[in-house]
């Protein structure tokens, strides 16, 4: 842990002492801003705040960006935890953006101060940074863009000596927890596709973009219990850490959705990946080549993310089963899949997901999708291999009223409700469907009238098929 203690000449009531006599400091500062230069202010501030510090010994952690040649997780953890106190009393900033961002990261000038109190402790923080002599070469974990950094930067975190345990085993895990969540909570999801790069010989890489599909649990028309039982499952894996590592499993769980086309499969990843704030990787499977390729593009996926194979019944094409072309543990090894010219093999996924690419990382979750459950090979189904299996139905009426109140912005009963209603429970007609005739028009009318229409010349559709039928048949 790149942690170092310093003992100094400092307050030991220093924090107490601030409080107090903050609002002092903070008074003849207002008054000092007004009338006197600023390079003056700060030196009748240095002398007014040297003169009330009691002098006493204090504890003094350093906390340094680097840790050898890699980061220094207290390091970012403090840096997030302390951007989020910051408040206008602060004189001065850094600002900065990089492009993948919405937004601006506002970060501390040197020597800024920040004080801070944790149960009952009361702490101080301060930013240093020093000239390099040489200029060194890092590596950005989150972009893997190469660096180059000239100077070395720290923290100073500064506290009465008797509450060093404290700070050590509450105070630096609390840190840590906390800016995992202002991480988590800023967190732009965003998706991967394979894609083919010239640069790297023609062979497929992973690109991405942000997430931008806005659909959440909130918007998703289904069942109400099943719903809650998909966010509760989310919630159950994202928390037991301990326990698969107390029962030896790889901490992943999988989903494979079902059902009609435009039901909301889709929409229910993006809703998954919008509530844990998880990456999507899209793995579609016609652009991967062989094996080999598919692990390595597996292998480079983050943890905390959403491993996506659509339509796993039709983006492979299964030709004759070719007997001796692979080898696999679970009854599947023979049956090759083939992709455009090339092939892989079922197996060879299936194996390399459950066994070395699971336990290569944390917190992986992966969802097949598929129109046809029946004809999934019986490999994708056996107990195990998905934790849970979730049906995208036909529309319902609850879920209709939620699409009217989404699309629409009708939360009481229309006229026209209990007609729909009645249509919607006597058919097969799905969300995608209805949400496509909402979207029409903004007149509420029109649309209800437009949405009765539709149904209502659905069902003589399918009536007057099946009278065709029968005469048929006849
Ligand atoms: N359950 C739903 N709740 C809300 N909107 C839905 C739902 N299902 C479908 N929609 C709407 O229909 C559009 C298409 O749905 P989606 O792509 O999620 O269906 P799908 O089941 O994945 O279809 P496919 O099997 O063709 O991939 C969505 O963008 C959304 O606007
Ligand atoms: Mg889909």
């Amino acid at each position: 842990m790149a942690v170092s203690f310093s003992s100094m000449p400092a307050p030991s009531s220093v924090f107490a002492a601030y409080a107090s006599i903050s609002a002092f400091i903070m008074l003849i500062q207002t008054m000092l801003n007004q009338l006197v230069p600023r390079q003056l202010r700060n030196y009748v501030l240095n002398i007014i705040h040297n003169f009330f510090k009691p002098k006493q010994n204090c504890s003094t952690i350093i906390i340094e960006e680097r840790d050898g040649l890699g980061f220094n997780e207290i390091y970012n953890a403090a840096e997030i935890y302390l951007c989020a106190k910051i408040r206008p009393n602060i004189d001065r900033l850094k600002i900065s953006k990089h492009f993948k961002d919405t937004a601006v990261t506002v970060k501390f000038a040197q020597s800024e101060k920040i004080f801070d109190s944790y149960e009952g402790i009361e702490l101080q923080w301060k930013f240093m940074f020093e000239e390099r002599k040489k200029t060194s070469k890092i590596i950005d974990e989150d972009s893997d863009d190469i660096i180059l950094q000239s100077e070395k930067r720290y923290f100073e975190l500064c506290f009465d000596k008797k509450d060093k345990d404290r700070i050590l085993d509450s105070y630096i895990p609390f840190v840590l927890e906390s800016s995992k969540n202002i991480k988590d909570e800023k967190k732009i999801v965003r998706l991967h596709t394979l894609a083919c790069s010239a640069n790297y010989g023609s062979s497929v890489v992973w690109d991405s973009i942000n997430l931008e599909h806005p659909s959440t649990f909130d918007t998703l028309a289904m069942d109400l219990g099943q719903k809650k039982g998909i966010i509760d499952d989310l919630d159950r894996f994202v928390r037991r850490k301990e326990f698969y590592r107390k029962v030896g499993r790889a901490w992943k769980r999988g989903y494979l959705l079902y059902g009609p086309p435009g039901t909301g499969k889709s929409s229910l990843i993006a809703a998954m990946a919008n509530y844990l704030k998880f990456d999507i990787y899209d793995l579609e499977l016609t652009n991967v080549k062989r094996d080999s390729d598919l692990r390595k593009m597996l292998l480079r996926t983050a943890n905390r993310s959403i491993l996506v194979i659509e339509d796993i019944d039709c983006t492979v094409e299964i030709p004759e089963r070719t007997g001796a072309a692979t080898s696999g543990g679970d009854g599947v090894g023979g049956q090759c899949y083939r992709s455009r010219d090339q092939q892989f093999s079922l197996s060879g996924l299936l194996n390399f997901i459950d066994g070395l690419w699971s336990s290569c990382g944390d917190e992986r979750i992966i969802i097949f999708t598929t129109n046809n459950r029946d004809k999934l090979d019986p490999a994708l189904l056996r107990p195990g291999r998905m934790d849970m299996h979730i049906h995208m139905s036909y529309l319902k009426p609850v879920g209709f009223k939620l699409l009217a109140s989404t699309y629409l912005g009708i939360h009481d009963p229309h006229p026209n409700f209990s007609k729909i209603e009645d249509l919607i429970e006597s058919m097969k007609v799905t969300p995608a469907e209805v949400a496509e005739e909402l979207m029409k028009t903004d007149d509420v009318d029109i649309a209800l009238d437009g949405l009765l229409n539709f149904l209502e010349s659905k069902k003589n559709v399918k009536r007057d098929a099946w009278r065709d039928n029968e005469i048929l048949e006849c």
